[in-house]
């Protein structure tokens, strides 16, 4: 099993609370209040930017040549694909770069942004990867659960099919496979069972600050 599978399986009702929250069925069937949405927009370009520095990061504790061309294709993926998006839908929501980056960051968005940041810090590699994974990965699963046939599919009058097209299709699913492989090529060369409990505890924690996220955004609607 690889190592997403095993951590997915020992924290099982904290990742479920996160991919199967009310606010993705809600994006899933198009039901998702518009101000729900458009306050998650808002923080998710300000979680963005935070999260491009824990990639940065990443790149800063890689001890390989191999393992900082990883880390810099993540924050390459945030900061030249997924940012792009991101402004692309605000604009068609109103809403305008400088709007966006002048609005402050949600205690959410703090709680999930600069605890990674820490675990970052004070971890190695392997920590600060495994605190990224429910992001990337739990991304990649929500897309191709709400687009199962591809982004293509989808009804042209759904409200959310650029953000699920955005997330089930082939760039960032490839990203997303790309992650997944490296978190088991460092699993394999940091790992250890010792290690494994700890990781889950980074893992669980991350996959309750995202459902803190979606849930911050219900809650402004
Ligand atoms: C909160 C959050 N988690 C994960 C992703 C995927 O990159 C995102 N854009 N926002």
């Amino acid at each position: 099993m690889s190592l997403l599978e095993r951590l997915k399986a020992a924290a099982r009702d904290d990742w479920t609370g996160y991919v199967d929250h009310a606010f993705v069925r809600g994006l899933g069937d198009g039901t998702l209040p518009a101000s729900a949405f458009r306050q998650y927009l808002v923080q998710d370009y300000l979680f963005l930017i935070q999260f491009a520095r824990a990639h940065a990061l990443a790149a800063g504790k890689a001890r390989t040549l191999a393992d900082m061309r990883a880390a810099k294709e993540g924050l390459a993926a945030i900061v030249d694909v997924e940012m792009q998006l991101h402004l692309r839908l605000c604009e068609r929501w109103g809403l305008t770069a400088a709007e966006v980056e002048a609005t402050p960051e949600h205690a959410a968005t703090v709680a999930y942004t600069r605890w990674v940041l820490d675990i970052g810090m004070s971890g190695d590699l392997l920590d600060l990867q495994v605190a990224l994974t429910p992001c990337t990965l739990g991304y990649a699963e929500i897309g191709r659960r709400l687009a199962p046939e591809g982004a293509g599919a989808l009804d042209a009058a759904h409200p959310y099919r650029e953000w699920i097209g955005e997330y089930a299709g082939e760039a960032f699913q490839s990203v997303a496979a790309g992650a997944h492989a490296w978190l088991d090529d460092l699993d394999r060369r940091y790992g250890s069972p010792a290690r494994f409990p700890e990781l889950v505890a980074i893992f669980a924690k991350a996959a309750r600050l995202e459902a803190g996220f979606w849930q911050m955004g219900l809650d402004a609607a």
